[in-house]
């Protein structure tokens, strides 16, 4: 498969009261087309501004280096009228939360009837073809259609409906790339599995790549064919999604598994450390078991272990010695 997407060396910082906040640092990976990359960590890691600045939805105190190339052309440098021709159509999103991204004023047929007219390639169908479309999508997401349905406002709505409804407004372009953005984060745990399962649906159909931000290490194992594990900016493993859950070699990604409940919810000791005191050296060692002083002093560069699974860790051989190879979630 070749590569859709590729991240090369990005860095991102904030100004923040006249101070500039490094977040995201050298983070370089590529997506390949058809594939579902998931990008896991926990809370302020990166995730979400590694997926904003592909979607170049970053605010105005972002500062971005480094390029983002999909198809091969650098997205960082195109016009804003190039880039509108890709963003929605090749390059699609479904967001976070769906209290906050739907139209609380506007019905919700009409809001996927006017996203299917938007994405229509044979332009001018009436009224009522699109409302035939908007029915056939909502069937398709187990959505119950028809009339009644349509004319509902999101707020009477339930949650996992509300999400079922933005999924279909990023499927309707039938993009290449689908950034998903912790679909499940809302939902209680029989919706989020529900949610995942109708994404991998989904995705057999679109057979587009999607790039599946989460913090849900069971819905990157079930949907994923990589995992990115992202720590305080910086990636810090990738590989295929068997070998990092099954033989993890960074020492937080062991410890992100073996905080899962199936694996016995062993918390891992310590705090990321604040984007505004970061030390030099490892960013992970004020927690790391493994530490040395050449962790305290120095970057450990992404190293290559196997072909396809790169760790960002001095002692990465020892850690994986200890992982063995068990299956989890
Ligand atoms: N506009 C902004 N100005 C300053 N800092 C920001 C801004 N947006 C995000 N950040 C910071 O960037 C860091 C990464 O945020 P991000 O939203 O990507 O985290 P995340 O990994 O997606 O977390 P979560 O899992 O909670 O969604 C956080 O520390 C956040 O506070
Ligand atoms: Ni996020």
């Amino acid at each position: 498969m070749g590569v859709l997407l590729q991240i090369r060396d990005l860095n991102l910082d904030f100004m923040v009261d006249k101070k500039r906040i490094h977040v995201l640092n050298h983070v370089s990976l590529e997506l390949y087309e058809r594939e579902v990359l998931a990008v896991i960590g926990e809370t302020g890691c990166g995730k979400s501004v590694t997926g904003n600045a592909i979607l170049r939805l970053l605010p105005d105190n972002a500062m971005v280096s480094g390029n983002i190339l999909y198809k091969g052309a650098d997205i960082s440098s195109m016009s804003d009228q190039e880039f509108r021709l890709l963003r929605g159509k090749e390059i699609a999103a479904i967001p976070q939360s769906p209290g906050t991204s739907l139209n609380p004023l506007m019905r919700v047929g009409l809001q996927v009837g006017e996203c299917v007219r938007e994405n229509d390639r044979k332009k001018g169908r009436d009224s009522k073809e699109i409302l035939m479309k908007v029915d056939g999508i909502f069937s398709r997401l187990r959505l119950p259609g028809g009339a009644g349905f349509r004319k509902n406002f999101p707020c009477e709505l339930s949650v996992g409906m509300c999400q079922r409804v933005l999924i279909s407004m990023g499927i309707i372009p039938n993009p290449n790339l689908l950034i998903v953005d912790e679909p499940t984060k809302a939902l209680d745990w029989t919706l989020r599995k529900e949610a995942v399962e109708l994404m991998a649906e989904l995705r057999e159909e679109a057979k587009c790549a999607m790039m599946f931000i989460t913090h849900d290490l069971g819905a990157a194992k079930y949907l994923a064919d990589r995992i990115a594990v992202m720590y305080c900016g910086e990636v810090v493993e990738i590989g295929p999604a068997a070998q990092v859950i099954n033989t993890p070699r960074h020492p937080y990604t062991q410890g992100l598994i073996a905080s899962m409940p199936a694996r016995g919810f062993k918390v891992m000791k310590g705090f990321m450390p604040s984007f505004q005191e970061l030390h030099s050296g490892c960013r992970f060692s004020n927690r790391c078991e493994w530490l040395t002083g050449q962790c305290r002093e120095t970057e450990p560069p992404m190293a290559e272990t196997a072909r396809g699974h790169a760790v960002k860790c001095f002692h990465w051989n020892r850690v994986a010695g200890r992982a063995g190879a068990k299956e989890c979630c």
